[in-house]
């Protein structure tokens, strides 16, 4: 870098930004580049954004060590200290920069600190850092990827999933998740991922280890391809509508799920409540070179003039599943944001049955692991709706994924789900339901 140190003071903005603004990291990185402009370089800016993400993935890890090296309470008053201790053990440990950088930078951004006695704390952070320098193996081994999920957020997925899944869950959430990408011609998926350097997936996307900046790759502008994440794309598929279908997509921005239906052919028409979304929502559409009717409102009070056969639900959601590329997604969710979700989810669910024709299909997903969002939302509809009956997703429509199919046909993909045996990088956490109207 150009200058060590001002990379390093753009990654504890940043992170200060996601912790104590809480705004989502993509959010946090745009106004940090934006605040330092020039002074930082193509590599600075990737550097920033690398140690700032994996800084957050290893936030209980290095509270962890933190604690474990020194008694003072590095708190809402010192909390900056802490923050320069995160970043500096994030670069020793996940990101083999050299002590010296690590150290020494930390230690000279102590020592810049308007309040004195964060100055002061310059020693304890050289100590603290040079200790876990001294004994890396101990410091790598010692404490669990566990520690990285939050308290009650481990205990709603070790009470649905067990122990043992939850600790793969928390060791693939450490890992830079690879792109996946859907395409607008599935029977080209080979030469795409020829042309991006990535693999085909059993479900038609193409996936890419590291891909750089997606604009600058190849078929970008001339719309052949969009970022998608594998399990993003299975509840469009399990839709089941073809070309000419009538599909109604509710909460459609920015628009991957949309605009699988309409590479198909549908006849798609696109609500959503956020008229700033649904403007990006066109932008995306326009790049792809589709269109389709959109309507900005509130998917609770929708009513159409002409009946949908095939409805999505891709309700708003707390997005515990999406925590491989949004590590923020832990810091800045509660047990009561949950209770709120599954509130909305329940209104809207019952406002997209009442214009489900019968016969009519109907997937309800979201991109979450927790149980009030999924499956309880589907048992306390089934149970208060008679003329709803499930419609069991089965493993020959989901080649590959089969172990993310539940007992009773519902689907839940986990972050360490891959989408075949020799193709590692995982998937999203979604939570997929079909469902029909059997009468009025
Ligand atoms: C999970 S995102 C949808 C992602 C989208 N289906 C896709 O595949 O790109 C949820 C969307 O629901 C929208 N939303 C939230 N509450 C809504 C409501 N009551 N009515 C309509 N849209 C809503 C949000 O604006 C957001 O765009």
């Amino acid at each position: 870098m150009a200058n060590d140190l001002i990379g390093r003071w753009a990654a504890l903005a940043f992170l200060e930004r996601i912790l104590d603004e809480h705004l989502p990291l993509d959010q946090a990185f745009e106004q940090t580049c934006r605040f330092y402009g020039d002074k930082l370089t193509v590599q600075d800016r990737a550097f920033v954004r690398h140690l700032g993400t994996s800084c957050l993935r290893h936030l209980g890890q290095l509270d962890a060590m933190i604690n474990h090296c020194t008694t003072t309470k590095l708190t809402s008053k010192k909390k900056t200290v802490r923050n320069i201790l995160r970043l500096a053990i994030t670069q020793l440990l996940y990101m083999q920069v050299p002590a010296h950088a690590a150290v020494n930078s930390a230690v000279k951004m102590t020592d810049k600190q308007k309040n004195s006695s964060d100055r002061h704390a310059k020693g304890m952070v050289n100590a603290i850092l040079r200790r876990i320098d001294r004994e890396q193996e101990k410091f790598s081994t010692k404490f669990s990827p566990g520690l990285n999920i939050p308290k009650w957020l481990k205990a709603s997925w070790v009470a649905r999933y067990g122990s043992g899944q939850v600790d793969d869950m928390a060791v693939a959430l450490l890992a830079e998740p690879p792109l996946d990408f859907s395409l607008k011609d599935q029977t080209a998926a080979k030469q795409w991922a020829e042309k991006l350097g990535g693999i085909e997936l059993p479900n038609g996307s193409v996936r890419v280890e590291k891909a750089g900046p997606v604009a600058q790759l190849d078929g970008y502008e001339e719309g052949q391809w969009w970022v998608q994440d594998t399990a993003a794309s299975l509840p469009a598929t399990l839709l089941g509508a073809k070309s000419g279908d009538r599909v109604l997509d509710l909460c459609a921005a920015p628009g991957g799920k949309t605009a699988q239906s309409l590479a198909k052919g549908c006849q798609v028409t696109a609500v959503d409540q956020s008229a700033r979304r649904l403007r990006r929502f066109e932008e995306n559409m326009s790049r792809l070179g589709f269109s389709c009717e959109t309507v900005v409102t509130d998917a609770a009070t929708y009513s159409p003039d002409e009946p949908f056969p095939f409805i999505l639900l891709d309700a708003p959601c707390s997005s515990t599943g999406t925590m491989r590329r949004h590590p923020e997604v832990s810091r800045m969710r509660g047990p009561l944001d949950i209770t709120a979700l599954a509130e909305i989810q329940k209104n809207l669910l019952d406002a997209a049955i009442s214009i489900l024709p019968v016969g009519g299909r109907l997937i309800y997903c979201v991109c979450s692991l927790q149980t009030e969002e999924g499956p309880d939302q589907i048992a306390a509809l089934l149970s208060r709706n008679e003329k709803i009956q499930r419609v069991p997703i089965t493993a020959d429509e989901l080649t590959g994924f089969g172990q993310a199919i539940m007992d009773n046909g519902d689907v839940q993909t986990l972050p360490h789900h891959n989408p075949a045996a020799n193709i590692p990088g995982g998937m999203d956490g979604f939570f997929i339901s079909r469902l029909t109207k059997t009468s009025d």
